[in-house]
C-alpha cells in the first residue's frame, strides 16, 4: 500500500514539530502538508527545516484546503475551537482526523462527534501507550476498592505554557476511575478547592493541577484509604511518545468506517 499522506495542523507548535519528526521516522507515513494560523511567522517556512530535520520541501501554509487536498489524514494538536473547524473540513474531504487537542467544552465535543458521522476520527487526551495502559489499571483498581473507604485524587503537572486545566489526561484518568466505580464523573468530580471547603465528599474524585517550567507531563492517580495509599504514576519524558501514538492512530484509522475512536481502540487494549 502507498504511504499514508498526513497533514499536520499547528505545525509550528510544540506538538506540531514533534509530529513532523515522528512522520519522518515512521514507515508508511509521509508528510503531505503543514498548516499554521493566518499571520504566523512560520508561513512559507520549510516544515522539515523548522522541525530540525533539514529541508523536506513542504512549505507551511495558512490555507488548510491546499494542505488537505493531497492528504489522506490530518494530525491536529491545536486548540479546541480550531480543532472543531478542522473536524468539519476533514469530514467534508473524507480525511482521517487524529485529534490530540485538549480542553474542549461539551458543545465542542458534540461538534466533533457530529463530524465523526462522516469520517474516522481518533481523539484522545493522551496518545501515549503508557497512559492508555495505566487508564485500564486505574479502572480496575477503582472497581476493586470500595468508594466509601478509598478516596481518589488525580494530580497533574505540566509546563508553564499549558493553557487548559485539569489536563486532558487527568480527565482521562478521572473518567477511568469513574467508570470503574460505575458513577458519572461530571456528578462526582471536585475540580478546584479553595478556602473553607468542608470535609471531602465521600465518593468524590478530586483533581489537583500544578504548572511550571518545562515539565512535559506528569500524572498520578492516588487512591487513599485508612492507613495506606496507592499511587499509579505516569511520567512523559519526551513529546515523541504522543507524536508516535498520533501517527500510529492515523495509520490504524485509514480505511475505517466513520466513527469516533479512542487510543484504546487503536492500541487494542481492553478497558473492561
Ligand atoms: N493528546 C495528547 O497526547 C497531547 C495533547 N496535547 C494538546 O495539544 C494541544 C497543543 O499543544 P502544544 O503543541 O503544546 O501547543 P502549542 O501552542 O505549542 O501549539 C499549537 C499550535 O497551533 C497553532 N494554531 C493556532 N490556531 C491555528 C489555526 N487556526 N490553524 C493552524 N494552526 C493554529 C498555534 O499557533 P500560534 O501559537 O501562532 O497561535 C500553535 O503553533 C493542547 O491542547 C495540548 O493539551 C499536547 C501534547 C500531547
Ligand atoms: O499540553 C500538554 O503539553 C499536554 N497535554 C495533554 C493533556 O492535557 O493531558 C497530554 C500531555 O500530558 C501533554
Amino acid at each position: 500500500m502507498a504511504d499514508m499522506k498526513l497533514a499536520v495542523v499547528g505545525a509550528a507548535g510544540r506538538m506540531g514539530q514533534a509530529l513532523i519528526q515522528a512522520i519522518s521516522a515512521i514507515e508508511g507515513a509521509t508528510l503531505a502538508g503543514a498548516v499554521e494560523r493566518d499571520g504566523s511567522d512560520a508561513i512559507g517556512r520549510d516544515a522539515g527545516e523548522m522541525s530540525g530535520l533539514g529541508r523536506n520541501g513542504v512549505l507551511v501554509t495558512d490555507d488548510p484546503k491546499v494542505a488537505f487536498a493531497s492528504a489522506d489524514g490530518v494530525l491536529d494538536f491545536t486548540a479546541p475551537a480550531v480543532s472543531v473547524r478542522f473536524a468539519e473540513l476533514a469530514a467534508s474531504s473524507g480525511l482521517v482526523h487524529v485529534i490530540g487537542t485538549t480542553g474542549f467544552e461539551s458543545a465542542q465535543e458534540e461538534a466533533v462527534r457530529t463530524a465523526s458521522g462522516r469520517t474516522a476520527i481518533v481523539k484522545s487526551g493522551n496518545m501515549s501507550l503508557g497512559v492508555n495502559l495505566l487508564s485500564v489499571l486505574v479502572k480496575q483498581a477503582a472497581r476493586a476498592l470500595d468508594a466509601a473507604d478509598w478516596d481518589i485524587e488525580v494530580l497533574e503537572m505540566h509546563h508553564r505554557h499549558k493553557v487548559d486545566a485539569p489536563s486532558g489526561t487527568a480527565y482521562l484518568f478521572g473518567e477511568a476511575a469513574a467508570q470503574g466505580r460505575g458513577v458519572d464523573l461530571s456528578e462526582s468530580s471536585v475540580r478546584v478547592r479553595d478556602g473553607q471547603t468542608g470535609p471531602r465528599p465521600v465518593g468524590s474524585i478530586g483533581f489537583a493541577t500544578l504548572r511550571g517550567g518545562s515539565v512535559v507531563g506528569e500524572h498520578s492517580v492516588v487512591m487513599a484509604g485508612e492507613g495506606e495509599a496507592i499511587e499509579l504514576t505516569h511520567r512523559a519524558l519526551d513529546r515523541s511518545i504522543f507524536a508516535r501514538g498520533a501517527v500510529k492512530a492515523a495509520l490504524w484509522a485509514r480505511g475505517r468506517q466513520p466513527g469516533l475512536y479512542s487510543m484504546l481502540d487503536v492500541l487494542g487494549i481492553s478497558d473492561q
